[in-house]
């Protein structure tokens, strides 16, 4: 399973914009690190071999924790990506970034960037100067899956420990340990080691990418999510609204559900044309319309399999490209299914 190139190497670019993957420990405490201290550069140079997978070419975009992570580094990953397919500048891009937000970041640019060529995104749970660092391994794969001609049309995938996931169901399972990254309802879409090559799972058939304009400028519309939990009154979906939410997503109990209060203070946000998501803080599994929530008569949209913080991601796109009728939501969120 060796990458089908002839001749030339592919030309892959390295968009760094920080996280632990660039972490250096901190003199002053052990076990402690600061994130984004290494250059995409650095990076690159300090893995062995790299050279032979690919004709590198760096950029930094950002040096910051993922925890820091914002719309104006993500509109300009996203032109920038975007202009080197359409230049044709690059045949695949890995992007460096922080674990906390990957998801996210994997997930929006994977609604936005438009063409086949391979976009990995890859993090690293240790920083550069821990005894077991996890970040060259993770950046030796991630370069392997972004040359490889395979790996064309597959949307934005996140390579690490091993690992190729979609950017739709790829999610942060465990707070500190290099196992962590998962798609709890379809798991990964491949495999990557060096000693193996590449393997790719068979596709699901019927799959298929949206893609959004970005809005002009470099800030999405504002989003809140508010999470439920026991003994829920209405007070986050006031405070939501009070600070001018367009849309409010739910991270609610079970299957998106929530108590009396905080459902009947989101009705009375959709009647005011606040868009309503209802998704859910379980971790796995789907939230499916009007079965203990009544949807079509509250105005609400579910979110299917997405997590609340992509869930907030797609709202924030479709609320950005013109979309006022929770129904036209909906058909976004079920798009692919
Ligand atoms: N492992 C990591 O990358 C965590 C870090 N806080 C970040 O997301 O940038």
């Amino acid at each position: 399973a060796e990458p089908a190139t002839t001749g030339s190497l592919p030309r892959i670019l390295v968009l760094a914009t920080g996280g632990t993957i660039a972490g250096q420990a901190d003199p002053r405490a052990t076990g402690a690190y600061k994130s984004g201290q290494i250059t995409g550069d650095q990076l690159v140079q300090s893995v062995p071999g790299l050279d032979k997978l690919a004709k590198l070419n760096a950029e930094q975009i950002s040096s910051i924790g993922s925890q820091d992570m914002n719309d104006k580094v993500w509109f300009a990953l996203a032109r920038r990506i975007q202009d080197a397919f359409d230049k044709n500048e690059a045949d695949g891009i890995v992007i460096t970034h922080g674990t906390d937000t990957l998801e996210e970041t994997a997930f929006f640019l994977d609604n936005v960037v438009r063409g086949d060529k391979p976009v990995v995104i890859v993090g690293s749970m240790r920083p550069a100067t821990a005894v077991s660092a996890d970040g060259p391994g993770n950046l030796y794969e991630a370069v392997q899956v972004a040359a490889d001609p395979r790996a064309r049309g597959r949307g934005v995938m996140a390579v690490l420990n091993d690992k190729i996931q979609g950017a739709r169901s790829v999610t942060k399972t465990n707070t500190t340990s290099i196992e962590t990254f998962n798609s709890p309802n379809d798991g990964p879409i491949g495999y990557v080691d060096t000693a193996g090559g590449i393997r790719f799972m068979a596709q699901a058939p019927g799959f298929k990418r949206t893609t959004y304009q970005l809005p002009p400028g470099e800030q999405l519309p504002r989003v809140e999510i508010v999470y439920s939990h026991a003994n829920m009154d209405a007070v986050p979906i006031e405070d939501a609204i009070s600070h001018g939410a367009k849309g409010i997503v739910l991270a609610g109990v079970g299957d998106g559900n929530s108590s009396k209060q905080a459902l009947d203070a989101l009705e009375q946000a959709a009647k005011k044309g606040i868009m309503i998501v209802r998704s859910t803080r379980v971790r796995s599994g789907f939230v499916t319309r009007n079965v203990e929530v009544d949807d079509d008569k509250n105005g609400f949209v579910v979110s299917e399999d997405l997590n609340p913080q992509k869930a907030r991601v797609l709202t924030q796109l479709l609320i950005a490209s013109g979309v006022t009728a929770p129904a036209e939501l909906q058909r976004a969120f079920t798009a692919t299914w």
